[in-house]
Parts: structure tokens; C-alpha cells; sequence
């Protein structure tokens, strides 16, 4: 029987996961690898990770069906994470810049001071933030001997994480990305499409270090590391992956993933839409040339401030134990956790601002410290939920009012789904399969390959687990959300 094995990247951890076609999961391997970080604000991985954990994963999917029971490769990955290597040894010459470094602020700020972010803007739909790849890359070219010359003489390629990955798949015959990484570069022009020269001229990045953008289900080659010839087939950011997995496809249509960090997506159909609350506009999909976009609102810290109550502070030795410690919490303590480790992601984009804890009694203990997390990941979708609902209605888009549909890790807590449709007072949908990424990189490719639906039948397929009604009156939703707000304002650098 025929399988589609999907490739998930993340941040933390490198998984593969084999569907059958009919888009069951059938079975999963991942491994974690280590995160280094050289300076304050810095976040490195080394590609040899990257790679080996995400071979050995793929293998040991490959060897569960053997030679021919792969029919075609999904990539989906962390995005914006920068990298660059010798087209002729293959070789990574430095480690990977991960997307949560925030090495290149300073090459923002002066960006921003000459006056160039009203172009970045207009044509790539992000904001000047050391959180895409083009400074990332600028770094790389500017700091290692040699390597600007070596660009620019054609020797040296270019790649956000599937770029890299189809390379070393295709054992250096491919260097290609698709539209949806690409449009995380800050170096794409998303209303054409193609790699934006002026960005590039203004980095000075050679344009010969770019690959080639592809739609997201099209040829990126084939791979003969797993056995036989298996074609990679589908390619798209996590983040576009899962709203893919979650049938975002009609405009309005709002997940939200909650991993590491949180990224909420809303479809806004064939049009790109300038945002005027600080959210990104992106490219959701691209099927076969036609490009649909959203607006997308990117927090830094979700579950990565349980896994810090869990590895920083050691208050829990599981995320779970996070549910029955928020029951148990003190309901008059108004104590607020503003996870601001790597700065402040939308709507904010203050890179400098830190963490910090609010309303602290002598009565305050660890529940309420647990709670204040969990809260933090709602009162931020909140914040994002309330830029998009502005940036719809100004266009006169319906989307605003649709259900929010969840996934990533961090749903699994009932409470915290309950304490976000509480807080947004609006309903919350969570789907039986949690594995959207990964679903949504496995379709592409299943679609491509003839063995699955176009994106209506897909559509048909997403079956709902559980809907979260707002139960808290509204009175005491704003009560709690202007602390929230006046919490952050404290945090923020300026
Ligand atoms: N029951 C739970 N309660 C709260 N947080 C959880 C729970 N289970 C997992 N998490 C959080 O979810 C995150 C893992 O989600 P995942 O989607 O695997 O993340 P990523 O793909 O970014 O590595 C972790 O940060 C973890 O702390
Ligand atoms: O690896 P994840 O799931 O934390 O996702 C990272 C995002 O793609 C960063 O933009």
C-alpha cells in the first residue's frame, strides 16, 4: 500500500510522520536536538542536527514499510531560520541563524531610521524585525571571511529550512523553496511572486544565493536516501502547513497553532492585505500559480513558558501538571505573567522588552504562578485576535467572526482552550487531528501525486474533537484584559 511520508522541521525537535492516503497517521518518529545560544539574544542550531535527526526520523518511517511503500515526501519546516552553504561540498559554513535570534536589531533600527520600511512593507508584508531571514543572511555574508566574495561568484546557496533539506534529499540537484517560505525571507515580493532585487541590492545579497520559488504542491525532486525513488512533492512553512491541515481555505477561515509560540493565521483570499495593526501579511498557499494570502499574528512564547515553569523554574516536572494547579489557583489574585523572553512578538515588535511577573502577594504561590502562563497564551491570542478583527473590518471582510480553530501541542490543555474562548469571548474549535502541520505538508504532496483531494474534498475531512463556549461574563473579561494590557505596557523597552 502506498504512503505519503510528511518531513516537520521545528524548532525543538525533527519529526517524520507516515500517512496512509487516505491521511490517517500511521505512525511517527522524532528526536529533539540540542539549541545553542553564544550570546544573550542569540539562537544557533547546527545544521548537521537539522539534518541527521531529520535522516534518521525518515529511515526509520522508511524501514516500517519498506523499498516503494513511500509514495511522495511532504516537507514542512520552522521558517525564517537562515542558512548558508558551499554549492559545491554542500557544506553549512556556519551554524543555522534560528528565527527567534535576535542578533541583527541593530541592523533593523538603522534600516528603519533611513527610511526603508515603508518598502519592506509594501512589497514583502512583514516589518523590519531581526525575526526574518534577510538580515540573518546580510549577518552571515557580512561576518564570515570571504563570504560576500564567494556569493557573489556564484559559490555559495542560500536556504531557509526546506531549501536546505531538498538539497541534501536531492543530494545538491535542487535548490528550491516554495512561496510560503519564501515569503518569510523579507527578500520576496509578494504581490509578483519573485525574489525583490531592490531588498536585495539594500543588503547587498547577491541574487545568484537564491533558490528557486515553487508553488507548494510541484516537483522538488527525488530522493534516493530512503530506498527506491521517492518524489518530494509538497513544501510549505509550518505555519501555512497547518493552516492548510486546519482547511483554512475560505477567506476569513483563523487558526491559531499553539507550539513553542503561537502563530495565528486568517485568510484573506487572492488579495494581500496591508495591515494596520502590526500583523504580517503573507502568503498562505500557492496552488498551482495562484497565490492566496493572510495576515498572520506571530508570538514568540506559548508553550515554551511551560516548558520554562518546567525546565527554568522547575515548578512542574510534566506541562500537564499545569491544569490542575490552575484549578486549584487563587481566583482573587490578579497576577500576571508577561512571557517576553525574546522580546515581544505582534502586535508589540519590541525586541528589547524582557519578562516579568505582576501582582505578587505573599499569598502568591506556584498555582498562581502556573495559571498566570497558561493565561499569558490567551490574553496574547487576544491581542492578536483584536488586530485582525481591525484589519478585517477595515477591508470589509467578514473574517473577523469565524470560529478560531486550534492545534499544536499546547491544546491538549482543556483548560487553557477554556480560558481562550473565555477571554476572547468567542468559540473555539478544536480538531480530532492535532497533527495539522504535518497533515497540511502531507496533502500537498498526496494532491500532487493524484493519490489525494483538491482542497474541497480535503475540506470535507476535518472533523471537529471539541468547541470551547466563553463561559466568564463580559464584565469580568474586560476587567482581566485591561490588566493584561496595562501588564504589558509596563513590560515594553521604549
Ligand atoms: N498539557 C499541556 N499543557 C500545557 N502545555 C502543554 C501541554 N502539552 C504540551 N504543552 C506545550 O506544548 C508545546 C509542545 O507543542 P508542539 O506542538 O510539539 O511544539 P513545537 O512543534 O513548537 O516543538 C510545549 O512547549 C509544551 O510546553
Ligand atoms: O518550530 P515551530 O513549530 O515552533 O514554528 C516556528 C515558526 O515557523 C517560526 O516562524
Amino acid at each position: 500500500m502506498s504512503h505519503i511520508l510528511a518531513i516537520d522541521q521545528g524548532t525543538t525537535s525533527s519529526r517524520a510522520i507516515l500517512f496512509d492516503t487516505a491521511l490517517n497517521v500511521i505512525d511517527t518518529a522524532q528526536e529533539e536536538f540540542p539549541q545553542h545560544f553564544p550570546h544573550s539574544g542569540w539562537v544557533e542550531h547546527d545544521p548537521a542536527d537539522i539534518w541527521d535527526t531529520t535522516l534518521r526520523s525518515c529511515r526509520a518511517m522508511a524501514r516500517k514499510v519498506g523499498d516503494g511503500g513511500i509514495a511522495a515526501i511532504g516537507i514542512t519546516n520552522q521558517r525564517e531560520t537562515t542558512l548558508l552553504w558551499d554549492r559545491a561540498t554542500g557544506k553549512p559554513l556556519h551554524r543555522a541563524i534560528v528565527w527567534q535570534d535576535r542578533r541583527t536589531a541593530d541592523t533593523c533600527a538603522r534600516l528603519r531610521d533611513a527610511g526603508h520600511e515603508d518598502i519592506v512593507r509594501a512589497r514583502t508584508g512583514l516589518l523590519l524585525d531581526p525575526y526574518f531571514s534577510a538580515t540573518k543572511l546580510a549577518w552571515l555574508l557580512d561576518n564570515i571571511e570571504g563570504a560576500r566574495a564567494r556569493a557573489e561568484a556564484g559559490e555559495l546557496a542560500f536556504g531557509t529550512v526546506d531549501s536546505y533539506l531538498i538539497w541534501q534529499l536531492t543530494e545538491g540537484r535542487v535548490h528550491a523553496t516554495d512561496a510560503t517560505n519564501a515569503a518569510r525571507t523579507m527578500l520576496c515580493d509578494i504581490t509578483t511572486g519573485d525574489w525583490d532585487s531592490e531588498i536585495c541590492a539594500l543588503l547587498e545579497i547577491p541574487m545568484s544565493v537564491l533558490p528557486e520559488i515553487r508553488d507548494c504542491a510541484a516537483d522538488f525532486g527525488t530522493t534516493t536516501l530512503l530506498g527506491g525513488k521517492i518524489p518530494i512533492l509538497g513544501v510549505a512553512g509550518d505555519q501555512q502547513a497547518a493552516t492548510m491541515g486546519q482547511a483554512c481555505f475560505r477567506p476569513g477561515m483563523v487558526k491559531s497553532t499553539y507550539g513553542t509560540g503561537c502563530f495565528a493565521l486568517v485568510n484573506t483570499g487572492d488579495r494581500m492585505v496591508h495591515s494596520e495593526n502590526r500583523l504580517l501579511s503573507t502568503v498562505a498557499y500557492r496552488l498551482n500559480g495562484r497565490t492566496t494570502y493572510a495576515l498572520e499574528g506571530s508570538i514568540f512564547i506559548a508553550g515554551a513558558v511551560v516548558q520554562w515553569l518546567r525546565d527554568g523554574l522547575g515548578l512542574i516536572e510534566t506541562a500537564a501538571q499545569t491544569q490542575p494547579m490552575a484549578e486549584k489557583a487563587d481566583p482573587e489574585q490578579a497576577v500576571y505573567l508577561v512571557p517576553a523572553f525574546t522580546g515581544l512578538g505582534a502586535p508589540y515588535w519590541d525586541p528589547d522588552a524582557r519578562g516579568a511577573i505582576f501582582g505578587l502577594t505573599r499569598g502568591t504561590g506556584p498555582n498562581e504562578v502556573a495559571r498566570a502562563a497558561l493565561e499569558s497564551v490567551g490574553y496574547q491570542t487576544r491581542d492578536l485576535m483584536e488586530a485582525m478583527a481591525a484589519d478585517m473590518g477595515r477591508d470589509g471582510n467578514s473574517g473577523s467572526g469565524e470560529v478560531l480553530r486550534v492545534d499544536g501541542g499546547m491544546t491538549a490543555s482543556d483548560w487553557t482552550m477554556q480560558f481562550l474562548a473565555d477571554i476572547l469571548g468567542a468559540e473555539v474549535d478544536r480538531p480530532r487531528v492535532l497533527e495539522t502541520t504535518a497533515l497540511g505538508a502531507a496533502w500537498l504532496a498526496g494532491m500532487q501525486a493524484g493519490l489525494c483531494p483538491g482542497p474541497d474534498g480535503f475540506a470535507e475531512t476535518w472533523a471537529l474533537d471539541q468547541r470551547f463556549k466563553p463561559q466568564m461574563a463580559e464584565e469580568r473579561r474586560d476587567v482581566l484584559y485591561a490588566g493584561w494590557k496595562d501588564a504589558v505596557r509596563r513590560t515594553l523597552s521604549g
